[in-house]
């Protein structure tokens, strides 16, 4: 399957969604270096300290999606090595968590993107179910199921579904001006000529 940003970063997606993305609280980052996700949302709200929710999860969601899961931020290892695999067997592309998570080096060696607050050791109960396909909140920003939500070394953003073309479309735009601007500024131009800016106080 295609990458689902057309493999755009969240800077450019955020900059080319005129206005329509929201980016997530910077805290809410990538679990271990080098994850990426995009895909969209499959929406989870739980409680926190308690992950049978993204147990029940696992099993629910579309092949594709991604689990977007509201733990209120609370400091428990929600998500580890096993869900992991567990999610990866089903198609799954990742987890964004308002919460913490665990086993980061197991899920970097399974390649298993995850963006959560915290990293913790501290284990979960496994008693409320939680629901599924409902607006939750994530890093102080409201992901509604099938919005786009795209994580990477910057942090996390979401894009509104209905806004989804005309933001890949101009991201596309977007990197084809960057690659012109580039160009210029390797050999020589300066940023202030290329983009016209004023080159001094009172200028
Ligand atoms: O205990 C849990 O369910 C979370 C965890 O560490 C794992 O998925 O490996
Ligand atoms: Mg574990």
């Amino acid at each position: 399957m295609t990458d689902a940003a057309r493999g755009h970063g969240t800077a450019t997606l955020y900059e080319a969604s005129a206005e329509a993305a929201r980016a997530c609280d910077p805290a809410l980052r990538a679990a271990w270096p080098g994850a990426r996700v995009a895909g969209p949302a499959f929406t989870v709200q739980g409680v926190g300290g308690d992950n049978l929710a993204l147990h029940r999860a696992v099993a629910e969601a579309p092949p594709g999606s991604v689990l977007v899961a509201d733990l209120q931020g609370a400091r428990h290892g929600h998500w580890g090595e096993i869900l992991a695999v567990a999610a990866q067997q089903r198609g799954i592309r990742g987890l964004v968590v308002e919460g913490g998570v665990r086993d980061t080096a197991e899920q970097a060696e399974l390649d298993f993107p995850v963006f959560a607050r915290h990293i913790t050791v501290v284990g979960t109960g496994k008693d409320h179910p939680g629901r599924f396909d409902v607006p939750v909140r994530v890093g102080d920003v409201v992901v509604r199921p099938g919005d786009l939500v795209v994580g990477d070394a910057d942090g996390v953003v979401v894009v509104p579904a209905e806004a989804v073309p005309g933001t890949l479309d101009r991201a596309d735009a977007r990197v084809l001006a960057e690659q012109r601007a580039l160009e210029a500024i390797r050999t020589g131009t300066t940023t202030l000529e290329y983009y016209g800016l004023p080159t001094g106080p009172g200028a």
